[in-house]
């Protein structure tokens, strides 16, 4: 796969934001952690899900914003669509606005936007695996039960999108847990994995550091996971908070803890090379082994 973008180094800015039930206040977290990070170098700067949403279902239609189409002008009554616009134009940053949920002729998505340094909205991800769990309590972790489908319409895309740097590939929280997902990108030329999510405390500790280094090693990609902080509020979903990056050695970066912060990292997508040339796993694999297995769906209970 010929490379896209020139390869060089830049730096990714990671914005884990307080978001509030007043949109305002979140949108104004926003823009002051995005001033920070391009204050602190960052050439690309991203955003936690649901940055200006309390991540629940009961508040993603209430939230809920019309997104415009990569090309397309945004909508004024869309205040969170405006200030990603703003802040990417005032800054000349890329953005990767996090996600919101999006409203579109009676469905509701959980979608992410990425803008270039214009302010040109540049692709959108609709994320693709509705986070639908229910896990049961036990002595370590509580119990966690989430049903996206019952209000969200998945997306039906893997979103990449071309930068100065290289090509990135994006996905929302859940998303990261689908390795194949992870792989197609790769193999579509991404070298930089990007990951807006909002982990809880109970799968967060188990797993998000590692799903992070997971997707990282399985395709020798720098993965970068970023979430909102986590709320004050007991009866708000308690985000895990923990924005990481991995590099694609599968070596943690960066690790926040679950506080508002800004963290800038300087990423160098010529590392992917040199890692896949080293250990080539891209072109060892067998699937005459496994691809015919791929599309099977065992599942044991009805959620
Ligand atoms: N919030 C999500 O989409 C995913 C998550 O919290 C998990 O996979 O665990």
């Amino acid at each position: 796969m010929a490379s896209v973008g020139s390869n060089g180094k830049f730096k990714i800015g990671l914005c884990q934001t307080d978001v509030s039930h007043d949109k305002k206040v979140s949108l104004a977290n926003a823009k002051a952690s995005v001033a920070e990070a391009v204050a602190k170098g960052a050439e690309l700067v991203v955003l936690g899900e649901m940055f200006s949403c309390p991540y629940a279902t009961k508040y993603f239609e209430q939230y809920g914003e019309r997104l415009p189409l990569p090309g397309q002008a945004a909508d004024e009554s869309s205040p969170s669509v405006k200030l990603l616009i703003d802040m990417a134009k005032e800054h000349k940053v890329w953005l990767i606005g996090g996600s919101l949920p999006e409203l579109v002729d009676g469905k509701v998505y959980n979608t992410c936007l990425v803008l270039n340094s214009e302010g040109d909205i540049v692709a959108k991800h609709r994320k693709a695996h509705l986070f639908d769990i229910d896990v049961a309590a036990t002595e370590t972790r509580p119990a966690m039960k989430f049903k996206e489908s019952d209000i969200l319409s998945p997306g039906e895309q893997m979103t990449l999108v071309d930068t100065p740097w290289c090509r990135i590939g994006v996905g929302i929280c859940y998303d990261v847990r689908f390795p194949e997902l992870g792989l197609a990108m790769r193999a579509e030329g991404a070298k930089v994995l990007v990951y807006p999510g909002a982990f809880n405390m109970t799968t967060g500790p188990a797993h998000y550091n590692l799903l992070t280094r997971a997707r990282a090693v399985d395709t020798q990609s720098y993965v970068v996971s970023c979430s909102p902080a986590r709320s004050k509020d007991p009866n708000d979903y308690q985000a895990w908070g923990h924005s990481q990056i991995a590099g694609p050695w599968a070596d943690m970066l960066v690790e926040a803890e679950h506080e508002p912060g800004v963290f800038v990292v300087e990423v160098d997508p010529s590392e992917c090379d040199r890692i896949r040339n080293q250990v080539p796993t891209s072109f060892q694999k067998r699937d005459d082994l496994y691809v015919p297995y791929a599309s099977k769906r065992p599942r044991t209970e009805e959620l």
